[in-house]
């Protein structure tokens, strides 16, 4: 098992924003978590990548705890952001070579990892476009790229269509597709047909709470509904007394 997440929760002051999450991913699952503004992904996210502590529970990623491990889970993961963290004034290539090298690779394998990754994305007829040139689409595309230098087995992407038009979209999605298999990918989105298209699983959180987890089918059983719009929303509406 690749990921275990065990009754994890954060609260800021007195708002609890991830309430006692427990579920499981397999190696190699594109997994979507979805839920409503607020509804505490990001901050699952940022739990799981270690940029924040839980308050209490735990995860296990790897075999090796978020809570007592933070370091060593950071070596096997990468995230690419809500706000890409691209460098505006450094070329595409340039981006991609520095962040090689701040994981530790010589000039040489900078380079090379570059050419990989530039390639694999789409972006070797811009490697000398600098960040600040680029479209949102491709902003993006070098934004995943960068977290994928460390060679992750993990990767979250936190809503990475936001803005795209719908051939970036499609574009992003192929890459996307391409990638499924060989690494662990958590994505989070509101954009439902992202999710129809990409995820073999699908976990849907309110209110910090995972409120349904399955296949698209599983959820289509569970509700009685087809489409995941309607899944989404009888699944989310509140409960009235
Ligand atoms: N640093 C923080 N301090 C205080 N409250 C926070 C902080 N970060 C998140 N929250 C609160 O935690 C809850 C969950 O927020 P989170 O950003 O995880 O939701 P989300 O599902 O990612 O939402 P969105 O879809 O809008 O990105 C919200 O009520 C939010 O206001």
């Amino acid at each position: 098992m690749n990921i275990s997440i065990n009754e994890l929760t954060k609260t800021f002051k007195d708002r609890v924003a991830v309430d006692h999450l427990s579920l499981s991913i397999e190696q190699g699952e594109f997994f979507a978590l979805l839920g409503e503004n607020g509804a505490g992904k990001t901050t699952t996210i940022k739990l799981l990548s270690c940029l924040m502590e839980p308050t209490s529970g735990d995860a296990i990623m790897l075999g090796d705890s978020i809570v007592n491990n933070p370091q060593v889970v950071k070596k096997k993961l990468n995230i690419s952001p809500q706000e890409t963290a691209i460098a505006r004034n450094l070329s595409v290539k340039e981006n991609l070579e520095f962040i090689a090298r701040i994981y530790g690779s010589n000039k040489k394998e900078a380079e090379q990892k570059a050419k990989r990754l530039m390639d694999k994305f789409g972006l070797t007829d811009r490697a000398k476009s600098k960040g600040r040139t680029l479209s949102g689409g491709l902003e993006r595309r070098l934004s995943i790229a960068m977290a994928m230098i460390s060679e992750p087995e993990i990767i979250f992407l936190d809503e990475p269509t936001v803005g795209l038009d719908v051939r970036a979209r499609l574009d992003l999605w192929q890459i996307l597709l391409d990638l499924k298999g060989q690494i662990t990918i958590i994505l989070t989105t509101h954009y439902l047909e992202e999710v129809e298209a990409l995820a073999d699983r699908i976990g849907i959180m309110h209110k910090g709470r995972l409120r349904a987890l399955g296949t698209l089918d599983e959820l289509r059983e569970q509700t009685g509904q087809v489409k995941l719009q309607n899944i989404f929303l009888q699944l989310t509406a509140e409960v009235k007394s």
